[in-house]
């Protein structure tokens, strides 16, 4: 399960919460667990169960079968209540996973839970869910209290017709001794015995199932983006990158990019920039191949990125998000984390190289300080110098930059800044870019305004043409409050939006 959950594609993620996921993974898993303790259980019983009916058989095959009459209904109605017992099984492992799952986002989002003061109303609603989940126990208790008085009455019938009467009257006839009958009683009793524990183990057993149902349904998902058969590993690169007339979708029938084409040289500084929404993260998402594209190619150093294997692409380049994810452990396992093999004096130099190494050996352990989980006893602008340090050090060719627009220290900054510079040194990449200095120094500058490229060129050629770019430019940066009218660019006149971005087509007037 583990295994699988880290191949699925973000796509997964991104409609599944977590704590749901965990429910799967922990509960249902637990369930079915269960399952396996029964399958041994129940092996005895059986096997009690078949030397019983010989031993019946070979005593008085006529009277056995007058008792064994009971079986066929027996089985009718365990599968007749299966039918509804299981639904309701179903209904408490989605409840639980609901109750997971809402226990998850708010113990994950608990400060902005206390900030926002919502925990009477937090509270109501996970009342709500426990009450759905306490519902489902309830109803499902309900189908597995009603199983045994069954099997019960059918015992009695068993024993009262069965024995008692029909073996009763063939005695009296002479047609069985009396100390057969004893006989007989005594094994059928001991026959029901473990009839009444598979009935009851029929029942976990059911509820184990509906776990397993819940289980598959992850395990049968393919991730969206998987190796070809005939996909090659990718060379040694360059770092050369191509989008072919790309286009991309999440959702069919809505392009969130539109025919790009670009072209990045090895070695190249490239910054993408735009509005919110514009569709910078897809873009860069789609060269790591989180997704893959809907229409057009994608190229790296010549090869189409859907015909390589995704390990030999993903361990040339590095992406660092806006929000770097660190791991529990120690500083040092944080910044090996894309390359267990590195030795000590390789995570030093990674860390010197992107200017982290003078924070790092003033924490109290140095490199062997505990991180918390996600790194949240490190400040910001810490946290993302530490996974600069744990993208270099794969030594990629290629990589990819969030830039993070968390208000950071002017000092940081500075220190960020320099770090970026050594990051990006000799390799090709691309940072969606939100800092004036990273947009000034790049060697290209790729302008996206709702999922189009709108302009290229770099800084100074881009403000000279006066178009979108010099338009967002003086809006993100204060140099104006407003955008107003309309933006001519490549020969179409776009109505500019009041966030500094561009309507998707040209204007008309
Ligand atoms: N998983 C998703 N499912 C459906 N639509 C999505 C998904 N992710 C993004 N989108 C949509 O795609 C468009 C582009 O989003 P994207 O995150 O690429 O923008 P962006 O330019 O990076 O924005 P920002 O600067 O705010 O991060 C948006 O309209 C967004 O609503």
């Amino acid at each position: 399960m583990f295994n699988h959950l880290q191949e699925l594609s973000p796509s997964f993620y991104h409609r599944t919460p977590v704590g749901q996921i965990m429910s799967r993974s922990q509960s249902d898993v637990l369930q079915l667990q269960e399952t396996f303790e029964l399958i041994v259980q129940s092996f005895s019983d059986v096997l009690s169960l078949l030397g019983i009916v010989t031993m019946m058989l070979i005593i008085d095959w006529q009277l056995a079968l007058i008792c064994l009459s009971i079986v066929p209904p027996l089985f009718f109605i365990l599968g007749y209540w299966q039918k509804f017992a299981r639904h309701s099984f179903m209904r408490i492992r989605r409840a639980i996973a609901m109750v997971n799952g809402e226990y998850n986002q708010n113990i994950t989002g608990v400060r902005v839970v206390q900030s926002l003061n919502r925990q009477d109303a937090n509270m109501a609603h996970f009342d709500d869910l426990n009450s759905e989940h306490l519902n489902a126990n309830l109803e499902a208790s309900r189908f597995s209290g009603a199983l045994q008085p069954i099997v019960e009455m059918l015992i009695g019938i068993a024993m009262g017709f069965g024995v008692v009467f029909a073996g009763g009257m063939m005695a009296k006839g002479g047609a069985l001794e009396w100390g057969v009958l004893v006989a007989f009683a005594l094994y059928i009793q001991r026959f029901f015995e473990p009839i009444r524990h598979l009935t009851m183990q029929y029942s976990m057993l059911q509820r184990a199932m509906a776990a397993g149902v819940r289980i598959f349904e992850v395990l049968d998902l393919k991730p969206e983006v998987s190796d070809d058969p005939d996909a090659l590993e990718l060379p040694e690169i360059q770092g050369e990158i191509e989008f072919e007339d790309v286009h991309f979708h999440y959702v069919p029938g809505v392009d969130v990019l539109h025919d790009v084409n670009l072209r990045i040289q090895p070695g190249e500084n490239v910054a993408i920039v735009g509005s919110t929404g514009a569709g910078k993260s897809t873009l860069v998402t789609l060269i790591a191949r989180f997704a893959d594209v809907t229409q057009g190619r994608i190229m790296v150093d010549g090869h189409d990125i859907r015909h390589v294997t995704r390990r030999s692409l993903a361990g040339q380049m590095s992406m660092v998000l806006q929000e770097p994810y660190l791991f529990s452990g120690t500083v040092a396992d944080n910044i090996r984390y894309n390359n267990e093999d590195a030795s000590s004096q390789e995570v030093v130099d990674a860390a010197r190289t992107v200017g982290a190494h003078d924070f790092i050996i003033n924490l109290e352990n140095g490199y062997d300080s505990i991180l918390a989980e996600r790194g949240v006893n490190l400040s910001v602008g810490q946290r993302q110098l530490l996974s600069f340090a744990r993208a270099v050090i794969g030594n990629p060719r290629i990589i990819i930059l969030d830039e993070a627009t968390a208000n950071i220290d002017t000092q940081t900054e500075l220190l960020i800044q320099r770090a970026l510079q050594r990051v990006l040194e000799g390799r090709t990449s691309i940072v969606i870019a939100h800092r004036l200095s990273t947009v000034r120094n790049a060697d290209k500058i790729i302008v996206l305004s709702q999922g189009r490229m709108v302009e290229m060129g770099t800084h100074n050629e881009l403000l000279s043409q006066g178009g979108v770019y010099e338009r967002l430019y003086a809006v993100n940066y204060g140099l104006i409050s407003e955008p107003l009218g309309t933006i001519e660019s490549n020969g179409d006149t776009y109505a500019a939006l009041p966030d500094g971005g561009l309507a998707a087509t040209p204007a008309d007037d």
